[in-house]
């Protein structure tokens, strides 16, 4: 398959913080990849080192077989940035236009089908909804018949028709052979467009798999509780003992609670939370570790 673009262990500082730690990712032709994590991840930074906005602070950055410092190498592309800020003043139609003439070949036309962009195309900038104005931004990443689209949390704050819309749009472009990496704070809004999902935490790369592969760790839960000591339970991935309290990482919650019940021990103050997909990891990735 080919590499479109690839990381070789990346690292990107700001001052003391580190943004992405040795990250090391290659995206094929044809594939649609979402990137997943939480505020702060490192997804961002990520997409400006591969769009060539930033440089790394080590390792090595390719696109397109080349580097993406290099203008001719970024023609190849279409990049939607988390926030855009469009003239107003201009219509659709001519920063379409506008963005049009900056490339050899272009997709207007098929773009403003795909993204249901006819009825605005009269319409200033400025008088639209955020949603339409959302839509329009990011399907203006596909107008320079790029070879690959990178898009950052291109749906955010958008309902749920709006979503659907834009999603309609990027599934068009993927399934007529194009290839999209999108990042999204939201597994079903890659579950709904991507097969591939890279999960990204704390700058590094937590696990690369298929959404469903990924989905088993969505249902890892956090039960605490006070005891003074605990039976051997089912199930159970990560032990912490904090202040009097065990913390205890599950990937079935009701069946941990029923063995404990069952088990007689004395406990109180029992609570059951959601992890993040962050906290899920970790917790099951250090336990793997542990056992390598
Ligand atoms: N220009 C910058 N200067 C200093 N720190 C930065 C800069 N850009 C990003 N960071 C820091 O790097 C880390 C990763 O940020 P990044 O924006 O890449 O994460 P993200 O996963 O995209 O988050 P979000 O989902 O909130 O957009 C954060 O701690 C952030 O504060």
């Amino acid at each position: 398959m080919t590499v479109l673009t690839r990381t070789i262990e990346v690292t990107r500082t700001y001052g003391d913080v580190t943004a992405l730690d040795g990250v090391s990712l290659e995206i094929h032709q044809g594939e649609l990849v979402g990137l997943l994590g939480p505020n702060g991840a490192g997804k961002s930074t990520l997409i400006n080192l591969l769009v060539g906005l930033r440089r790394p602070t080590s390792g090595t950055v390719e696109l397109l077989g080349g580097s993406p410092m290099d203008a001719s190498v970024r023609r190849g592309i279409g990049v939607t940035p988390q926030e855009t800020g469009l003239p107003t003043s201009l219509k659709v139609g001519e920063t379409l236009d506008f963005v049009a003439r900056h490339y050899p070949v272009n997709r207007k036309d098929e773009v403003v089908e795909r993204f249901g962009l006819a009825d605005l195309i009269k319409r200033q900038i400025g008088s639209l909804s955020g949603g339409q104005r959302r839509r329009v931004g990011v399907a203006l990443a596909f107008v320079g018949d790029p070879k690959i689209v990178f898009l950052d949390e291109p749906t955010t704050g958008l309902d749920v028709e709006a979503r659907r819309a834009l999603w309609d749009g990027i599934r068009a472009f993927h399934a007529d052979g194009g290839t999209v990496l999108l990042t999204s704070h939201y597994l079903e809004e890659i579950e709904a467009l991507a097969q591939r999902v890279v999960v990204v935490g704390g700058g590094r790369v937590l696990a690369d798999d298929t959404v469903q592969a990924v989905k088993r760790f969505v249902g890892v839960r956090k039960v605490s509780l006070a005891a003074p000591e605990l039976p051997d339970l089912p199930g159970v991935i990560d032990t912490e003992r904090r202040d009097g309290r065990y913390h205890l990482v599950t990937g079935d919650s009701d069946a941990l609670v029923v063995a404990l019940v069952k088990s007689g021990l004395p406990f109180e103050d029992l609570e059951v939370q959601p992890t993040s997909l962050e906290e899920a990891f970790l917790a099951i990735t250090a336990t793997e570790a542990s056992h390598v």
